[in-house]
């Protein structure tokens, strides 16, 4: 439904170009995760898809009808007016009417939690629940297509999962997505497809499953030191091993190394503070393909 080639930005005076040759595609059903420390270019390529820049090299292939609901980082309603008239006056701008109209609005109502907030001065509205409107205004626009810039930045955690149950419903019901969080547990959750942008460049380009798919690892750590003759086993056992302040991680264990690990660490007379097996996050992962800049 969208196609990016060779996409290039700059900020007037700028030292370096925000994107540089940018390509991609997305797909009606598809939640793309997008990543990348500050200042990566994530707002800049939302802002030229969303059509509020313009851009100076490639281009922006649309197949179908465009149409944008956009979740802004910004504040984008009106201070002076309750959230009950934010949400009739861009129902009217959005041309709702009849019972789609009363449909969407109640949904976003109940997906934002803004009921009781109806009545509510929207200028006078707590950080968090004015984030909580401003997705409530994106998601009542009806569109084929929605970009989300750290909508959830600041909202609590109950707020949060039911922002996210929304975002999985719209890509459910076909609608496309483009969810840029600092929160990575909540892009895990909700994408399908992770991108990782760096200094304007696609680093990488992933379905979700190939990316954290088959790695398992095993994580320990003592309160103090692992006990003495643990790095001797991972010898034995011909384990590779990172190691950690107080601990290692181990990928790419088999049942029966891990059976030998646990039975040599059950013997110790101190336990471990820590120990966990499974696939790493996609926190873990971005961290490890970021260098630590988050
Ligand atoms: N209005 C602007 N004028 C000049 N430079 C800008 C402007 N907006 C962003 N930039 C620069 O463009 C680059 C990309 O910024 P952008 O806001 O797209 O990053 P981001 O990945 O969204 O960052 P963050 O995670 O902090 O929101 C940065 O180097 C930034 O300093």
């Amino acid at each position: 439904m969208l196609e990016l080639r060779d996409l290039g930005f700059s900020y007037p005076g700028a030292a370096r170009p925000a994107l540089q040759h940018l390509d991609l595609r997305l797909q009606a059903g598809q939640c793309l995760g997008l990543l990348g420390s500050n200042g990566a270019g994530k707002t800049t390529l939302l802002s030229l898809i969303a059509g509020l820049r313009q851009p100076q090299q490639g281009e922006i292939r649309w197949s179908g009808a465009r149409c944008i609901g956009l979740i802004p980082q910004q504040a984008a309603f009106y201070d002076g007016l309750s959230v009950a008239e934010n949400l009739a006056l861009f129902a009217d701008l959005y041309r709702l009417r009849g019972s789609p109209r009363r449909q969407r609005l109640e949904r976003c109502i109940e997906a934002c939690r803004l009921g009781e907030l109806q009545p509510r001065r929207a200028g006078l509205l707590s950080g968090g629940q004015q984030r909580r409107l401003n997705f409530a205004i994106g998601l009542l626009q009806p569109a084929s297509l929605y970009l989300f810039d750290e909508a959830t930045a600041g909202v609590d955690a109950q707020s949060r999962r039911l922002l996210l149950d929304a975002v999985q419903q719209l890509t459910a019901e076909g609608c496309a997505a483009i969810y840029t969080s600092h929160h990575l547990d909540e892009v895990e959750r909700v994408a399908q497809r992770i991108v990782l942008l760096d200094e304007g460049h696609i680093r990488l380009d992933l379905d979700k499953r190939e990316l954290l798919g088959d790695q398992h690892e095993l994580l320990l750590e003592w309160p103090e030191a692992p006990p003495p003759g643990l790095e001797q086993l991972f010898g034995e056992l011909d384990l590779a091993f990172n190691a950690l302040p107080a601990g290692y991680r181990l990928a790419q264990l088999d049942a029966a190394q891990l059976a030998r690990l646990c039975q040599f660490i059950a013997a110790q007379p101190q336990p471990p503070s820590l120990l966990r097996f499974g696939r790493p996050s996609l926190e873990q992962l971005y961290l490890h393909l970021s260098g630590g800049r988050l």
